[in-house]
């Protein structure tokens, strides 16, 4: 082995989380080594959100068309996967080449080492051969791979996880979706707005089971309405495959597909990582990290590997954090409280802050405001496609919203003037003398807001 290189920073895992410290770190003028074993830029723009939402954007477009008859004459759609597998190809990820975000990192100075990270003493991290003495500290930013579950028969299989459905140029006949949360329902519709037989397997009693219950009532009715088959309460025991799948469930039903797509979860592989060397647990679920993301002494962790949320916009929250806290510039720390997501179904689902049963399981004294989005005046207008529903939380004690959900045409973007109000507090009162414009979808959460104190 070669000596140690001393370096300021070592960046372990260069995703959204790591490629964004690794380069704001090096274009400050620190010495910085990023190491990434697969692709620069991480899940989200070869195998995540990118591509599924170009899919979700071309299916939504098939679903509007659809919705000409009674609105606006006659329509025939013809579905074909080629231009949304060519998009996601050659414009999202350039045949899943990183060259570009490679560049991106060195050209702000940054060291690219394509390799496997692991720590090997407090500060000192090995890629191959090389060791790296790093002064300042090691950012560990790792993100999550897919869960796949112990169930019979499953291993051996040709079984997918988003990766190839991410990745295939056309489409099989029929899918099974074990795993009805943002991946398997997201997925699911779109497969099957372009002519896939779906069927999604859900271990819990409702899809999207961490988001409102009315939230999982609108995602299994889009569902439905798009010929997906949703089985809930029920796990898959056994899996075989003799060319398709046939998964066996715990009620001793029997499903077949020609695919089967494993979306039950992400995981933080830890225990490869050699963090006891640096005093930390290689078997804990996540790395547990204060307000400044740091995770031990001159460790800091960023992004999915943390369990705060497994989403870009955490990856890059927490990104921003670390960098201010590793170049001493101070700021706000880290605040979880207006978390927003937004699955990206249609309708679409936003929501920040706590649900209705969490504000209560926090013992606030809550308060809601509900409207079903077809009772506003956009929703009428709107009409077909016009599902949904606005629910605000607030916590009445302070007067203030402490959670919403926007669900329906837009809830992806409606969901930021809720977040704006759970994040800077805006008292209720203050909501209330708003003007909200006529007759857009948002002006709903004007009526939510009259809900919410008539309540
Ligand atoms: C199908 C799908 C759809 C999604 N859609 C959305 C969405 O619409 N909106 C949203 O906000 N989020 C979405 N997400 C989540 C989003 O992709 C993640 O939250 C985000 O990628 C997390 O970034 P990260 O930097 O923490 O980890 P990652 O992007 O996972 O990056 C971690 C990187 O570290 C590398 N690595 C791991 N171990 C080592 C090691 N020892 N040495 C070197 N390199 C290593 C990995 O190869 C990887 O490239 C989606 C995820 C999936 C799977
Ligand atoms: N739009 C977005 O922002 C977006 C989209 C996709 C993914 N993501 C992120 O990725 C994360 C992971 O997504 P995910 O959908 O894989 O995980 P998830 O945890 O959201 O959902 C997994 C689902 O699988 C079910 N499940 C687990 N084991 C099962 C089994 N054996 N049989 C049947 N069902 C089983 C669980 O009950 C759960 O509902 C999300 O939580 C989210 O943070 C975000």
């Amino acid at each position: 082995m070669s000596e140690a290189r001393q370096v300021d920073v070592v960046v372990v895992g260069l995703g959204v989380g790591g490629e964004e410290v690794a380069g704001r770190l090096a274009a400050a003028g620190l010495n910085v080594i990023g190491v990434e074993n697969r692709l620069v830029g991480g899940e989200c723009p070869y195998w995540g959100c990118i591509p599924t939402k170009i899919m979700v954007r071309a299916g939504n477009a098939l679903a509007e068309a659809r919705r000409i008859p009674g609105l606006a004459g006659k329509s025939t759609v013809e579905p074909d996967w080629a231009p949304v597998a060519k998009r996601i190809r050659d414009e999202a990820t350039d045949d899943w080449n990183d060259k570009v975000a490679v560049d991106r990192f060195t050209g702000k100075g940054g060291t690219f080492v394509r390799g496997t990270a692991s720590i090997t003493a407090p500060g000192r991290i090995r890629v191959g051969d090389q060791e790296y003495a790093a002064t300042r500290g090691i950012v560990i930013a790792t993100g999550t791979v897919a869960v796949v579950p112990p169930i019979e028969g499953l291993s051996g299989t040709p079984y997918w996880t988003n990766r190839e459905a991410v990745e295939a140029a056309t489409l099989p006949e029929s899918m099974l979706v074990l795993g009805g949360g943002a991946i398997g329902c997201e997925l699911a519709q779109a497969y099957a707005r372009f002519g896939v037989a779906v069927t999604v397997i859900e271990g819990s009693t409702r899809v999207l089971a961490m988001e409102e219950p009315e939230s999982s009532e609108v995602a299994a009715a889009a569902l439905a309405a798009d010929g997906v088959r949703v089985v809930t309460g029920v796990r898959a025991q056994k899996v075989a495959h003799d060319g398709s799948f046939q998964v066996t469930l715990s009620d001793g039903s029997v499903l077949t597909g020609e695919k089967l797509l494993v979306a039950t979860g992400r995981a933080a592989r830890l225990g490869e990582l050699g963090l006891e060397h640096a005093g930390l647990d290689p078997a804990a679920r996540f790395l547990t990290t204060d307000e400044w993301m740091r995770a031990g002494e001159k460790v800091w962790a960023v992004g999915d590997v943390t369990g705060n949320g497994a989403f870009t916009h955490m990856a890059m929250y927490e990104a921003d954090v670390a960098v201010r806290d590793i170049l001493g510039q101070g700021g706000p720390a880290a605040d979880y409280r207006a978390r927003p997501r937004v699955t990206f179904l249609d309708p679409e689902i936003g929501a920040v802050g706590m649900t209705e049963q969490q504000a209560r399981d926090a013992g606030l004294n809550v308060r809601v405001g509900y409207v079903p989005l077809n009772q506003t005046s956009r929703g009428f207008i709107h009409g077909p496609g016009n599902e949904g529903f606005l629910k605000l939380i607030a916590d009445a004690d302070r007067g203030v919203l402490v959670g919403g959900t926007t669900a329906g045409q837009s809830g992806g973007e409606m969901i930021g003037a809720v977040s704006v109000a759970v994040h800077a507090e805006v008292p209720i009162s203050t909501l209330l003398s708003q003007i909200w414009a006529y007759p857009t979808f948002h002006r709903g959460l004007g009526d939510a807001m009259k809900a919410l104190v008539a309540s």
